[in-house]
């Protein structure tokens, strides 16, 4: 997961992060040993206890210029006295460098990472080569050969767990993922690339967030690679230099974008907060409902959130928070239907089984989650865990904060329990050209006749119950001035029936963003945002 700022470079996967260092990297190959430390403490957050400044003067003071398989100015000039520019195809200037220096790796016993065939990477030292190949003795005390493509320097103790993975020697995959993965053993789970910050989700609670981190970054006491930094850059810049700010949070289902979009709203909150009477509460409370409606269960992640969304928070010429918008993007409507086992659907039905109050119960006629065909088709209603009912309760207090009245609240129920009967309603073939009619009743156990399904939808959506039936089961066609009504098949009916739930759902997201942002869309001239 990555998060930046503009006009840096954003990546979702280790290959994107690779190339772009990989690029800054080559292109500093061009310079002297003495500007490569310079270009690096150009940034004043670079220079900040620069163990690389100290490692490059210590390999340069080890090392007979000539030897060292770190690039120096000599190694960077060819004999003629032109830069190299580009590296052996394939490979970067510093792996080619590997390959021409085996020898030297062998002499000093430097450290490689090699490739073991459908594993992990493993560490270990060149012990002699052969043609294309090279035998390597791997830390676990074993000789294993390996094609010298599958060598990668690694680098130098001093360099282990470095904040920014431009300051290591050799920028290739293992390392990078060495370097992260020592901090993350550490719990230090974010690590800088450049302006790019780098975040492994540690899917446990560290002792990294709340007022005292927020207060030590918004007051330049902390300056380690954080989420709060990142906020805290957007925000001084967008103060200072006038302009709006992105932060692009990208990785994939279950990285964490979410909970670090959550603490970007909350460091911006505790920076542009105080002044408009909880507009910035407001807001929270915003992403917190969409997560009802908008976030399910699935094998990856057990809050998914099955949107994107574009949040903008705009703040005044004293740097308050003075309106906020969100887009969201693609819902997964056809979750609302059709679930994989061991998914859910959107938190919202189950929460609505779960807590409503029995005065709702009744009105919606309210059964257990497990009663309903929409939910019960994947095996899990329930996630280790998470109160659905007490999560409904929260929900209700999310809604009163952001000021949607008790009439909507009742009419967005409404629909979500509408969505649930809709998918009990059942279909009978009734000719051998597949055609169907709407069951009536339907009965859950053996014994026990209940209400219908199709009458509670249509109470609920507000139809009539022959309406309801009609538009399931038939579709109209034009024929000359007059409407002719033709029955559908069970496969046209079954898809009419879960397209009416999925458009009803979505349609109630879109709405509920509507309504929720209601308060915050107070968007004036002259503001500016991120
Ligand atoms: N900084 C963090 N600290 C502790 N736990 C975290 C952190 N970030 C994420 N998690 C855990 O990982 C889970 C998944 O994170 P999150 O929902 O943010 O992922 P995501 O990238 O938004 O996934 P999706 O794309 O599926 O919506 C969270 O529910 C939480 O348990």
């Amino acid at each position: 997961m990555s998060s930046t700022t503009p006009g840096s470079m954003t990546g979702t996967s280790l290959d994107e992060l690779l190339d772009s260092l990989g690029r800054r990297d080559s292109a500093r190959h061009c310079l002297t040993l003495l500007k490569l430390s310079t270009l690096n403490c150009a940034n004043k957050d670079d220079c900040k206890g620069s163990r690389w400044k100290r490692v490059r003067a210590k390999t340069v003071k080890q090392v007979k210029q000539g030897e060292s398989p770190y690039p120096t100015a000599a190694s960077a000039e060819s004999t003629s006295g032109e830069m190299l520019t580009n590296p052996p195809l394939g490979l970067s200037f510093r792996e080619s460098e590997l390959r021409e220096n085996m020898e030297y790796f062998i002499k000093q016993k430097l450290i490689v990472w090699c490739l073991i065939q459908n594993g992990p990477w493993e560490s270990g030292e060149i012990k002699s080569t052969s043609g294309d190949e090279a035998s390597v003795l791997l830390i676990n005390g074993t000789v294993a050969t390996f094609s010298k493509l599958n060598i990668f320097p690694a680098n130098p103790d001093i360099l282990q767990g470095v904040d920014d993975l431009i300051q290591l020697s050799y920028l290739n995959e293992p390392s990078v993922l060495h370097n992260i993965h020592y901090r993350f053993s550490h719990d230090i789970v974010y690590s800088k690339a450049g302006p790019v910050l780098v975040a492994v989700n540690p899917f446990k609670d560290i002792q990294l967030y709340g007022d005292d981190f927020v207060n030590g970054y918004r007051q330049k006491l902390l300056d380690s690679p954080h989420i709060y930094a990142v906020a805290d850059k957007a925000y001084n810049e967008m103060m200072t230099g006038e302009r709006n700010q992105s932060i692009v949070i990208s990785g994939e289902s279950g990285a964490g974008k979410t909970e670090t979009a959550k603490l970007v709203m909350q460091y911006l909150a505790a920076l542009g907060g105080g002044s408009n009477g909880g507009i910035e509460s407001e807001f929270l409370q915003t992403s917190s409902i969409l997560e009802a409606f908008g976030n399910a269960k699935t094998t990856r992640n057990n809050n998914s959130s099955r949107f994107g969304k574009l949040i903008e928070i705009h703040f005044s010429a004293t740097g308050k928070i003075c309106g906020a918008k969100i887009q969201t993007f693609l819902l997964e409507k056809s979750r609302v239907v059709q679930l994989a086992q061991g998914e859910r659907s959107y938190h919202i039905f189950y929460q609505l089984c779960a807590g409503a109050p029995s005065c709702l119960q009744g009105r919606l006629r309210l059964k257990s989650a497990c009663d309903y065909t929409y939910l019960n088709q994947s095996d899990c209603l329930e996630i280790h865990g998470v109160d659905d009912a007490q999560n409904f309760t929260s929900l209700m207090e999310a809604l009163n904060i952001v000021g949607i009245s008790k009439d909507d609240q009742g009419q967005a129920f409404d629909m979500i329990a509408a969505v649930l009967w809709l998918g009990n309603i059942s279909f009978l073939v009734i000719d051998n050209e597949n055609h169907i009619e709407v069951v009536a009743n339907e009965k859950i156990w053996s014994y026990f006749l209940i209400s219908t399904a199709v009458k509670n939808a249509a109470n609920l959506i507000g139809c009539g119950i022959l309406e309801l039936k009609h538009a399931l089961s038939t579709h109209s066609i034009q024929a000359g001035k007059d409407k002719v009504a033709k029955k559908l098949t069970l496969q046209q009916a079954v898809g009419a029936r879960d397209s009416l739930a999925k458009l009803i759902h979505a349609s109630l997201f879109d709405w509920l963003i509507f309504m929720g942002l209601n308060h915050l869309r107070k968007i004036a001239l002259n503001t500016r945002g991120i």
